[in-house]
């Protein structure tokens, strides 16, 4: 309730006739259980699951170190197998007709286009964005900058489905039949039962972005995300209950990736999507049988053509697309194959003075949540192997931190591998292996070595995103012909990193593949083609049927 002025309440009396500015914070966010200003091993947070409509506990907790001084600062419902009776159940009552589709409860595709209305008002009060910002930068750590961008992108995927969107999303088509009374209508139907697993490095935009693309399309979810940032992903669903979700549209469940899998075994979703590793990516295409869509590891590729320009801003371009968010990022630039002009001008040298500005103190560079420093500097020696290889710059240990050792601090590094030798098959495998971290490698090609370089992204294995940084367009022409990477950024401005909610993010060249997104994205992974051929006749004579 805003505190306004009573009735006759004369201005200049002595009275407050304004609320505080501290109660106006704090009533923006009213449906939040934990203040990230405050978040600290003196004052933990603590999450909850949500299943059938239900916050629950668990019974044992997980205490999460606080990622920059290990302190113990989140208690996590730490779900075990024997515990997930009620997730199984909800998930095994829904029905494979789904929550709503076109012919069923039509009136929630408005209800959702009036949540996601609700919540983008609620996403635009500052308090509201400062909110998640800080708490993704607490568990997530990135510079503030990074995670305000991570809240503006969820704020406008939720002021682009507003309104009629929605219903939009589930447009289908009609085709003429053979007869009078005969209509064949392509439709845009639910799974029903779904599940949706995603990792810890946008703790807020991909829950949310996929989540609310399930949900539209008439899915119930059961979204697991990983237990070290899952706090946000609680929040969210907190807020859009406040915004008219109903409560027991989906289910949250925090633990062990393990537990979410037994769930997955045992209720049989009719279709998840996976987003993370490569590795718990195939495990779970063959457990669920392939009802799956996956969004797994990044190797993302940069390739600089022989016209050189813009140096700076290039140089720029690079570092952030390596470098920010420490390097966490799916889409984070993994190896750059610079013309050797881009070297004669001087690119390398003004990316090592780019990536030197970083620092632990504003979160430009900071803790990496899946690999430790000892890994990160062990890969980079197996690199310093092959004939040639050389530290560009970084390839140390952050010093002056409180980082727990579970976690990697290093410098933003860069390794040169000669071309001819990354492409041999005793050094390619390492060569290509994803460090999800500050970490990329660099090449250098020269006239004629073209080819080289497309035989690299040929045998690569996962094509995520890719840039071509050039201005000639029959350069670029070629090597978008010979390549197929799913978001694949082309031009003098190209980058490897950008998933925004305007276009389409998400790997190419696997059936699997995910999107997400856009409309194209949650039409594919959240609903499937039904086709409903109506023929109500007039029926013809009966004199007149002949059998064949
Ligand atoms: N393609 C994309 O859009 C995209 C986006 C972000 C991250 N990623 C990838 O994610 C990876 C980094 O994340 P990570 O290494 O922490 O991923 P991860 O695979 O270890 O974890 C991802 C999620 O899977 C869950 N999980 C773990 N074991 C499970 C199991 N047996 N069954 C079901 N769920 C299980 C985890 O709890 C977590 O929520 C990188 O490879 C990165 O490229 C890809």
């Amino acid at each position: 309730m805003l505190g306004l002025a009573p009735r006759g309440a004369a201005l200049g009396s002595a009275a407050p006739v304004l609320p505080s500015l501290l109660h106006l914070a704090r009533q923006f966010t009213e449906w939040a259980t934990v203040d990230p200003k405050k978040l600290s091993g003196a004052a933990p947070a603590s999450c909850q699951n949500l299943v059938a409509g239900r916050w629950t506990g668990s019974r044992e907790s997980r205490q999460l170190p606080d990622p920059l001084n290990g302190e113990p600062f989140i208690s996590v419902p730490h779900t075990q197998v024997d515990e997930i009776t009620p997730f199984v159940e909800s998930l095994r009552a829904v029905p494979k007709s789904g929550l709503h589709n076109p012919l069923k409860n039509p009136q929630r595709y408005l209800l959702y286009g009036d949540v996601s209305f609700r919540v983008a008002a609620e996403m635009r009060k500052p308090a509201v964005e400062d909110f998640f910002a800080r708490l993704i930068q607490r568990v997530a750590p990135k510079s503030y900058d990074q995670a305000l961008g991570e809240v503006r992108v969820t704020r406008k995927f939720f002021e682009n489905f507003t309104g009629d969107q929605v219903r939009f999303l589930a447009r289908g088509f009609t085709n003429p039949g053979d007869h009078a009374g005969q209509t064949s209508s392509g439709t845009r139907w639910p799974y029903g039962p779904v599940a949706l697993i995603t990792p810890f490095n946008f703790p807020l935009e991909i829950p949310a972005l996929q989540l609310m693309g399930a949900l539209y399309m008439g899915n119930k979810p059961l979204l697991h995300v990983d237990q070290r940032v899952s706090v946000v992903a609680e929040q969210l669903v907190r807020l859009l209950a406040h915004c008219g979700m109903p409560a027991s549209d989906l289910d949250l469940l925090h633990g062990p990736g393990a537990t979410v899998g037994e769930v997955i075994k045992r209720a049989e979703p009719r279709s998840t999507l996976f987003t993370g590793s490569q590795r718990v990516a195939e495990r779970l295409a063959v457990e669920t049988h392939g009802k799956v869509f996956l969004e797994d590891a990044g190797f993302d590729w940069k390739i600089m053509g022989p016209d050189v320009s813009n140096v700076d801003y290039v140089a720029w371009q690079c570092d952030q697309d390596a470098y920010a968010c420490s390097g966490q990022k799916c889409s984070a630039q993994s190896i750059l194959f610079a013309h050797s002009n881009w070297v004669q001008a001087g690119l390398l040298n003004k990316m090592a003075a780019a990536a030197a500005q970083r620092q632990l103190s504003d979160l430009t560079i900071g803790p990496v949540l899946t690999w430790t420093t000892e890994a990160i500097l062990a890969h980079t020696n197996k690199l310093l192997q092959i004939p040639g290889a050389k530290v560009l710059f970084g390839g140390k240990p952050l010093t002056g931190h409180s980082i727990p050792a579970v976690y990697g601090a290093v410098q933003p590094t860069a390794v040169f591998v000669p071309l001819v030798e990354a492409l041999k098959p005793e050094h390619f495998g390492t060569v290509t292996t994803e460090v999800f971290g500050p970490f990329q490698v660099v090449t250098e090609y020269g006239d004629g070595q073209l080819p080289l370089v497309l035989e690299a992204c040929e045998r690569m294995t996962h094509h995520l995103t890719a840039a071509i940084v050039s201005n000639d367009i029959n350069f670029i022409q070629h090597v978008l012909a010979h390549t197929v990477n799913g978001t694949t950024y082309a031009g003098i401005r190209a980058r490897t990193t950008g998933a925004p909610q305007n276009h389409w993010f998400g790997p190419a060249g696997d059936p699997r593949g995910a999107g997400i997104g856009t409309p194209e994205a949650i039409r594919m992974v959240w609903s499937c083609h039904r086709e409903i051929i109506t023929d109500f006749g007039p029926v013809p004579p009966a004199s007149g049927l002949k059998q064949s």
